[in-house]
């Protein structure tokens, strides 16, 4: 396994396909981790030098003390970029990494060649909802969330047809670290990037799921709506797309950053 040490915190990382194939950086959802792109990673790598990691607080990185913000968690990528020598990389984020991805696009515009920002929002607000996830998963574990966890994710229907994938998100989420979860969930509640999205000029690919009602299809929409020239992709799944449609949307994330 592959660490570096970014901004205080060891991050886990991983590359996947040949040296000198364009860089394409994956930022993971909530309570998952870099193994969330597993079934990207075999078109993926016939196109570009895959560069997965680990957000703080998940999987096998550190868990940094929160609460977390997403500024922090986007230099962390920088921070691993640089760590890692690659000065210019594609990215596709999902959900808490597509508000990574926002504020790299934002931020540092000069480090990305095109993004895909996936199943993800610039202002969730919802404070409430927030802070009794926070509540709960930091009193009573990761069970106390992964049930809620798995029907936000993932479809019912797609429960019913593809039984590995959903235990495979079952056993990630219950690995990730409580602490690590809380400080995540402080992130996407504090975050407020509205002023942020209208900015963004990277070339950009929005994808939305049908069923997602976590981050409904006309939130991603009104995102592709304020970047000049962004395309909009609505696949049938619930929050996590890149697992419940992974033929398509893999597709068209390489149509996209080739
Ligand atoms: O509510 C969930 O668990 C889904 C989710 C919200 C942000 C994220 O990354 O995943």
């Amino acid at each position: 396994m592959n660490f570096i040490n970014v901004n205080g915190t060891k991050l886990h990382y991983r590359f996947d396909g040949a040296e000198g194939l364009p860089v394409l950086v994956l930022s993971h959802s909530l309570g998952t981790d870099l193994s969330m792109w597993d079934l990207q990673i075999p078109e993926f790598t016939q196109h570009f030098r895959v560069l997965r990691y680990d957000m703080r607080g998940h999987g096998a990185s550190e868990t940094a003390p929160g609460p977390y913000t997403i500024e922090q968690l986007a230099l962390d990528v920088v921070g691993l970029l640089d760590g890692l020598e690659i000065e210019r990389a594609n990215f596709c984020g999902i959900s808490i990494g597509g508000m990574i991805g926002i504020w790299l696009a934002g931020h540092v515009p000069d480090r990305l060649m095109k993004i895909a920002l996936c199943n993800t929002a610039a202002y969730k607000g919802q404070a409430e909802v927030f802070n009794s996830r926070i509540e709960s998963v930091l009193k009573g574990g990761m069970d106390a969330v992964v049930a809620g966890s798995l029907k936000t994710c993932l479809s019912a229907s797609f429960h019913d047809k593809a039984p590995n994938e959903v235990e495979k998100l079952r056993r990630m989420v219950l690995a990730t670290s409580p602490e690590g979860y809380a400080a995540s969930c402080a992130a996407i509640r504090d975050m407020d990037q509205r002023g942020t999205v209208c900015r963004i000029t990277v070339p950009s690919l929005l994808v939305a799921g049908s069923e997602d009602l976590s981050m409904p299809p006309s939130v991603v929409q009104s995102i592709a709506d304020q970047i000049p020239g962004a395309k909009y992709l609505e696949l049938e799944a619930a929050h996590l797309s890149n697992i419940e449609a992974a033929e398509p949307f893999t597709a068209e994330i390489v149509k996209f950053m080739q």
